[in-house]
């Protein structure tokens, strides 16, 4: 068992709303005769949450092995912590990383996608646009820290974030490579990369279905840094104590007036988003080509 200190919490933090959860579904901590824990760390099953040693700081770690594959209860859990961290007035940002060795995340959870029927498919959806829409929009200063490979929806939910601190190892690629796998980046996916790396690098990137690695990543502007892979973490922290001297309020209104254009194009048309993603994903073609996609995956192993 890893989790073994016990630490003293000030009685005002028993107050806050995540302190107060029970050990539920979710695997929420409960102090333990109001004073005393006997762990540091909250969360979830698949997703971690620290404290840093920074005031204000989290550390969102995702947990979902092997490939923090972005299963329908991890997109739930990480948006049940993000809402807990954002109603803890206490914290201000957040780094977000994986557990799994040499992954950040595989994205989309393919066995999600593949094989289900509509009414699951709709659902599955609906969480990944909340997942997309909770983090693009968070008042929390959001800086991912990349120690892995990252495709698809790994590359967008770090596209959601602030600041992106890539490891420098050439075996991890960062990009998002739908086409590769014969599905279609959706617009709000396209729309995320265009505001990062600007249309004509977003053009031949979507359309090619890149995988970059890091030194190209940093050169079209996908990453903003590459560090050596074991200071990943303290990079983003480092990186975020920076972002922290600025005041929240005025840096909130900018961030809100940069995306909020971007975010409501969504908001507007959910629902239709939705039936297009069902119709998308059923067809026939589509069914089969993912289906030879995680064919070829599973047999790499053979
Ligand atoms: C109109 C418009 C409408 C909209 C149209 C639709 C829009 C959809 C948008 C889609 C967005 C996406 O994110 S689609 C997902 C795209 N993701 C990818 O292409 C990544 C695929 N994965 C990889 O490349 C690799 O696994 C990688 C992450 C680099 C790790 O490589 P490793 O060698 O370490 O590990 P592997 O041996 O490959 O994988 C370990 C196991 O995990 C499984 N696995 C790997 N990736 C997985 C995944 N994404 N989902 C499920 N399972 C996965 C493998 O099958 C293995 O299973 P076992 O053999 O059983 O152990």
């Amino acid at each position: 068992m890893a989790l073994t200190a016990v630490v003293r919490i000030p009685t005002r933090a028993l107050l806050r709303p995540w302190a107060r959860l029970r050990d539920s579904a979710l695997g929420w901590m409960e102090p333990v005769g109001g004073v005393e824990v006997s762990t540091q760390r909250f969360g979830s099953q698949r997703v971690l949450v620290e404290p840093a040693s920074a005031a204000g700081v989290a550390v969102m770690t995702f947990k979902n092995p092997p490939v923090n594959s972005l299963s329908l209860e991890l997109l739930t859990e990480l948006v049940i912590n993000l809402e807990k961290l954002e109603n803890d007035k206490t914290f201000r940002g957040v780094v977000l990383t994986s557990d799994c060795p040499g992954i950040f995340s595989a994205g989309l959870d393919l066995t999600e996608i593949c094989g289900r029927n509509p009414a699951h498919y709709a659902e599955y959806w609906k969480a990944v646009q909340e997942m997309w829409l909770r983090l693009y929009l968070s008042n929390l200063m959001l800086v991912a820290a990349i120690n892995g490979a990252c495709p698809a929806g790994g590359c967008l939910m770090s596209l959601t974030c602030d600041y992106r601190v890539m490891a420098d190892n050439p075996k991890y690629a960062i990009g998002l490579n739908e086409t590769l796998l014969g599905i279609v980046a959706p617009f709000w996916f396209k729309d995320t990369l265009v505001n990062t790396i600007g249309h004509r690098a977003s053009e031949r990137a979507l359309q090619l279905g890149l995988l970059f690695p890091p030194t190209e990543a940093l050169q079209v502007g996908m990453v903003d840094r590459l560090v050596p892979e074991d200071q990943v973490q303290s990079t983003a922290l480092s990186v975020l104590a920076q972002w922290m001297a600025i005041p929240d309020h005025a840096r909130q209104l900018t961030k809100n007036m940069m995306r909020k254009p971007t975010a409501d194009g969504l908001l507007k048309k959910r629902d239709e988003d939705i039936q297009n993603f069902v119709s998308f994903i059923s067809r026939d073609s589509i069914q089969k080509s993912l289906q030879m996609y995680l064919a070829k995956l599973r047999q790499k192993k053979g």
